[in-house]
């Protein structure tokens, strides 16, 4: 969910700049080439043609970091090549150039491109001839520190925006619309690669008599308790959802001894989910393997039907349908 979130801004930016760059140097195409300038001319139209196709195969493929990186070295390529081309008359591009790199690639990493591409212009084009010097790099310094703030704000305020989207706010773990999303994707990886995945439903046993006893605000941090133990007795890529309530999902992908695994979980939280006078808190599990054709819906219920037998059986155990 967090990386197609990403995707989805890396795209819609490597869109604008593509749509906002062909608009700009197409009709330089033209005038390069009515003045008798073939050569910038062409550079142009490699430059729009490069980003167009790297535009489409980012859409296609999804790539978008790698693309990015493509189009930000691309068009400033491109730009010092115009600049050598054409001197003076061109190096008013440079500042678009620097202006874009900032939101394709990582701030730290504009930095480092937009450094190449005016020491390059420094050092091999003839436009300090008409311009000062001094004039360009503290211009450019203006531009890169403007961007370089404005693109690591908005990048700040899009990874909020991404983790207030995904994320239960009461308890830190994902929410459900992230399991939404994360299962599709659980579902197309394990049909391609035949990964043994797990899906556990997990349900406090007599939750409401510890609200009822203890108050609301203690049965809230029942469950930050709860998810702090899972996860911390779980690996970095088994994935825990709140799913409502006081029923939680773990998406566990590349699992041999899921059962071992799942009692081992099971009895850390035993031991250490306690309520304030230390009374432990015990939690129902309903787990089911990943079977070939399942689908979101069908997985679920499997778990969802274990828990059911696992309530049944007195609680405070693991069903598991393989
Ligand atoms: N403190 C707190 N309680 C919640 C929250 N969401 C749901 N609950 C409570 O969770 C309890 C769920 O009760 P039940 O569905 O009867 O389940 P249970 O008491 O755990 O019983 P079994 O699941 O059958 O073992 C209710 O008392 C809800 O008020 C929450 O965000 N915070």
């Amino acid at each position: 969910m967090h990386n197609q979130l990403q995707e989805k801004f890396r795209l819609s930016v490597l869109s604008l700049i593509g749509v906002v760059s062909v608009l700009g140097i197409t009709p330089f195409v033209f005038i390069r080439y009515f003045q008798g300038n073939t050569l910038a001319a062409i550079v142009d139209l490699v430059l729009i043609l490069g980003i167009v196709t790297l535009v489409g195969y980012a859409v296609r493929t999804k790539k978008t970091r790698v693309v990015s990186w493509i189009v930000a070295v691309f068009i400033n390529v491109g730009v010092f090549a115009i600049v050598l081309i054409n001197g003076v008359d061109s190096f008013l591009w440079i500042y678009p150039a620097i202006a874009s790199t900032f939101f394709l690639v990582r701030p730290i990493e504009a930095i480092v491109i937009n450094i190449i591409l005016t020491i390059s212009c420094v050092f091999f084009s003839n436009i300090f001839e008409l311009i000062s010097l001094v004039s360009f790099v503290i211009t450019i310094l203006i531009v890169s520190v403007n961007t370089y703030v404005y693109a690591s704000r908005s990048e700040k305020q899009f990874r909020l925006l991404e983790s207030l989207n995904i994320v239960d706010e009461l308890t830190g773990a994902l929410n459900r619309r992230a399991f939404s999303s994360d299962i599709e994707q659980a579902l197309s990886i394990a049909e391609r690669k035949n990964t043994p995945y797990m899906l556990a439903i997990l349900d406090l046993d007599h939750f409401k008599m510890v609200n009822d006893k203890y108050g609301h605000a203690v049965g809230d941090q029942v469950l930050k308790d709860l998810v702090t133990i899972t996860t911390d007795n779980t690996r970095k890529y088994d994935r825990f959802y709140r799913f409502g309530g006081e029923e939680f999902v773990l998406l566990v992908p590349d699992i041999k001894k899921h059962q071992a695994f799942i009692q081992n979980l099971r009895a850390a939280i035993k031991k250490e989910l306690k309520t304030p006078d230390g009374k432990e808190v015990t939690v129902s599990f309903g787990v089911a393997s990943w079977l070939p054709g399942a689908t979101a819906d069908s997985w679920l219920k499997s778990a969802d039907d274990a828990l059911y037998r696992a309530k049944a059986n007195g609680r405070d155990c693991a069903v598991f349908i393989d």
